[in-house]
């Protein structure tokens, strides 16, 4: 009844569960890429909602101080560097950023991607090409080795790779940016044996369609919406929060036998490939 009029009294109420309830990931500093909107956003915000540290970036820097006002608004220990993920000088302030603001990192999850061209793969420009295999796989590649050293610091710790359902079977239109999104899924196999001795753990998560900016194409307008829906056996779209916990998941010790994995969050829809 008091919320009703008080609504603040909820959104307090619900912070504090976060923080007094949910606290498996307390004590660990977490970086995510493009985390200022969509899926990002949503894993920034769950990680932290979960107990983490969390360090916000992407390329703009106002869009970094509305995520991190917004979150920081929630209760929640997250701040925020630019970081154009293509550029080594950023990555490096990003992860040097975290560890000093919060004494080290134990959690890295690449989830920024481009998608600059459509059609089919053979028809893909070399500049696009070029383009989706330097941000969706080269720059996950490079924050991988580059993150390594703090880990090891930490004695351990887990990377995530955003990969696509796209990457298990390509999109005719999404041609190139399938490919990219299947190179993840053989990164995260290979960089996790080398590593599981050190007790750091590689895993991905492949989305089906998530209502995102990024997929406007595939839901804003009406009949493309039909489409998608209609190859998705739980007849709709995944929102972002929904991807988020799997990751939070992936980085927690609930998940400490689990490396060198994938897991599909599509809503049955691989089925239906
Ligand atoms: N939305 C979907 O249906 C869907 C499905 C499967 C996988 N994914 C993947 O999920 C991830 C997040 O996508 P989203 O749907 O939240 O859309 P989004 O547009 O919010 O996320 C992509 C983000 O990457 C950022 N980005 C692009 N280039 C960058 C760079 N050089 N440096 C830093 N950031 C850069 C963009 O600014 C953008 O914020 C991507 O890896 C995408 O491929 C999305």
């Amino acid at each position: 009844m008091l919320r009703r009029f008080f609504p603040e009294i909820k959104k307090l109420s619900s912070n504090m569960s976060c923080q007094a309830g949910n606290v498996k990931l307390k004590g660990k500093v977490a970086v995510v890429t493009a985390s200022t909107d969509g899926i990002g956003l949503a894993i920034a915000r769950r990680l932290a909602q979960d107990g983490a540290s969390v360090v916000i970036s992407s390329r703009k820097e106002n869009n970094v101080q509305r995520a991190v006002n917004d979150l920081q608004s929630e209760g929640l220990t997250v701040s925020g560097i630019v970081c154009h993920v293509g550029k080594a000088s950023d990555r490096q302030k990003l992860l040097e950023c975290a560890s000093s603001k919060y004494g080290g990192i134990d959690i890295l999850v690449s989830n920024a991607a481009v998608n600059p061209t459509v059609g089919h793969v053979l028809e893909c420009e070399e500049s696009s090409w070029d383009k989706i295999f330097e941000i969706n796989v080269k720059a996950a590649y490079m924050l991988s080795k580059e993150v390594l050293p703090f880990l090891r610091q930490r004695g351990g710790g887990s990377i995530t790779y955003i990969s696509s359902i796209a990457g298990f079977q390509p999109f005719d239109v999404l041609g190139a940016y399938s490919v990219s999104k299947t190179a993840l899924l053989g990164l995260t196999k290979a960089a996790s044996q080398g590593l599981a001795e050190e007790n750091i753990r590689v895993n991905c998560v492949a989305p089906g369609i998530v209502e995102t900016r990024f997929a406007a194409a595939l839901h804003e307008q009406e009949s493309a919406r039909e489409a998608a829906i209609s190859k998705i056996p739980m007849g709709r779209l995944a929102q972002p929060h929904e991807i988020a916990g799997i990751v939070s998941f992936l980085c927690s010790n609930d998940a400490s036998y689990i490396t060198g994995e994938t897991i599909v969050v599509s809503g049955g829809m691989s089925s239906r490939l």
